[in-house]
């Protein structure tokens, strides 16, 4: 019996904690085939890739992005930016931190949607805003958060993370920027183009780590041409404050560099540490919570998204719920990751997917490789302005016949490497794919153009 101490007992078929794009996708899921639903989040419905990261940063980002494509076109001149109408659409593509409609778009559809910060109170048990609610289905979709490295006076000196970066009222004039990957390069080049002095400091040789190294350095040329400083095999180990506000970074080998905010770009830790996760079963590493193909943490507990830290892209925790949603319907489906498109929204824009050339060696697999130049073999960078240049690479096992992997950059590769995607996701054999005939003069060609070279 209920005593006016005891928290009546809220029952639902799953819960999802989280509202970021795993999160929304898996409670529309399970509620769409007739499930009752609770959706928790403590913040925002639409989690940090809606406010503070994809949404925002694309969004300032394609208007620096429009005014370089100008400059490579003949007879067009760049128009000047109006950083307040900028702005201003910044803030309408992040509803102005306000996700009231949300919420009800989702109280419409029948899910019970819960604010405040989930924790884990034994097994099918959560405690959440004073309410306790149960459910053989927990799906963890608390996303990730800045990782902070360990520097001498960088707390007392402040910093900006990905929060402060992308929501900016002025721009700054100048910054600082801690690490070097995609993070670094987007927000670096876009800060850049808006006038603020910015020095970039990576510890390892190359931009983008992950990927291609010829990548990285194509790259670090680009923006270098832009003006940004591009600092590599360097670390901070001390920020200071001059009186008028300077931020003063000390790197390793003696030299410093200034900048009126640091922002600090150095990877993503999940979010984990108020969940009690590890007494409920659940296996939680630095990188996150240990998943099988399934997504499955632990007897009726899923993880999806940045807090697996499989692959932290919004694309990758929407697939990662449809996998969790479909076990928990009955209609269960391995995770695949051998196919994830990865893109940094540079100009020239980037893409990659599969694996590079070492990480396919270290496989054991037979690599075989080929890249294409577009100023040399396409049509399409002379029609689309002038010094307009470009680079596919592709990756191929000779064993299979198939591609593993690929990268480019150039105007729009965040469209174009889906060709590669495809041709990995469905293990295309490579015989199949040089006699699919691509536009022409368009990018895509060049996918042809390195098909052809591949000795396959
Ligand atoms: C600057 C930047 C730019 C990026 N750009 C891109 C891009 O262009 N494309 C791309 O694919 N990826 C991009 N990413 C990565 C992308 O933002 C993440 O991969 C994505 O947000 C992960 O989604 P998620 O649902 O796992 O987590 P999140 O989006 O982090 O959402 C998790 C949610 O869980 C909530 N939460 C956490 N703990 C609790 C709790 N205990 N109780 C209740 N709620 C809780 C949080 O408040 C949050 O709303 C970018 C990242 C950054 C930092
Ligand atoms: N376009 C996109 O899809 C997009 C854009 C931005 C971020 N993201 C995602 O967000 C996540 C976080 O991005 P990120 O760029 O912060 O992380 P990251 O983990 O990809 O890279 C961090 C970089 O910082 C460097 N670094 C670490 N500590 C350092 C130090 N003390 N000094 C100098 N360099 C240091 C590392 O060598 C590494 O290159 C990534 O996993 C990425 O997938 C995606």
């Amino acid at each position: 019996m209920s005593t006016s101490h005891t928290k009546a007992v809220e029952q639902f078929d799953a819960v999802i904690v989280g509202a970021g794009p795993g999160g929304e996708v898996a409670a529309i899921r399970l509620r769409g085939q007739g499930l009752r639903v609770a959706l928790i989040e403590r913040e925002l419905i639409g989690g940090e890739c809606g406010y503070w990261a994809c949404v925002p940063s694309k969004t300032l980002l394609r208007v620096t992005t429009a005014v370089s494509e100008v400059r490579h076109i003949a007879g067009l001149k760049p128009p000047p930016i109006d950083w307040g109408a900028v702005s201003g659409y910044r803030d309408y593509m992040v509803r102005d931190f306000d996700d009231r409609q949300q919420v009800q778009e989702y109280e419409q559809k029948g899910i019970t949607f819960i604010r405040g910060e989930a924790h884990l109170k034994g097994p099918g048990r959560l405690e959440v805003a004073k309410r306790i609610v149960e459910t053989p289905h927990i799906i963890i979709a608390t996303g990730s958060q800045p990782r902070i490295p360990a520097i001498e006076g960088l707390e007392q000196a402040g910093y900006w993370t990905n929060r402060q970066a992308t929501a900016f009222t002025q721009v700054p004039e100048s910054v600082v920027i801690l690490g070097g990957s995609a993070q670094s390069v987007e927000l670096g080049q876009m800060f850049r183009r808006f006038g603020a002095a910015v020095t970039l400091i990576e510890r390892g040789s190359y931009l983008l780590r992950r990927e291609e190294p010829e990548l990285g350095t194509l790259l670090a040329d680009y923006l270098r041409e832009d003006g940004v400083v591009v600092e590599l095999k360097k670390e901070a180990v001390r920020v200071e404050v001059e009186a008028d506000g300077t931020r003063v970074v000390h790197l390793n080998d003696g030299t410093q560099a200034r900048g009126r905010h640091i922002i600090v770009a150095t990877g993503r830790a999940p979010r984990t540490y108020f969940l009690g996760l590890e007494e409920a079963g659940v296996e939680v590493t630095e990188h996150g919570i240990r998943v099988d193909e399934y997504c499955r943490a632990a007897p009726g507990i899923w993880a999806v998204g940045d807090v697996t830290g499989i692959a932290k892209f919004t694309h990758v925790a929407q697939y990662q719920a449809r996998v969790a949603a479909d076990d928990i319907l009955g209609k269960p489906h391995p995770a695949k990751y051998n196919a994830v498109p990865r893109v940094v929204f540079s100009d020239p824009e980037i893409g990659a997917v599969g694996l590079t050339a070492e990480q396919a060696r270290t496989q054991g697999l037979e690599v075989v490789t080929a890249a294409v130049d577009f100023a040399r073999t396409l049509a399409r960078p002379s029609t689309y302005g002038k010094n307009i240049n470009g680079r596919l690479g592709l990756i191929a096992d000779k064993k299979r016949g198939v591609l593993v992997g690929a990268w480019g950059i150039g105007p729009e590769a965040g469209e174009w490497i889906h060709l590669p995607v495809q041709a990995i996701h469905a293990a295309t054999p490579v015989s199949t794919l040089r006699d699919m005939i691509v536009q022409f003069p368009t990018f895509s060609e060049s996918f042809f153009y390195a098909l052809q070279q591949l000795d396959v």
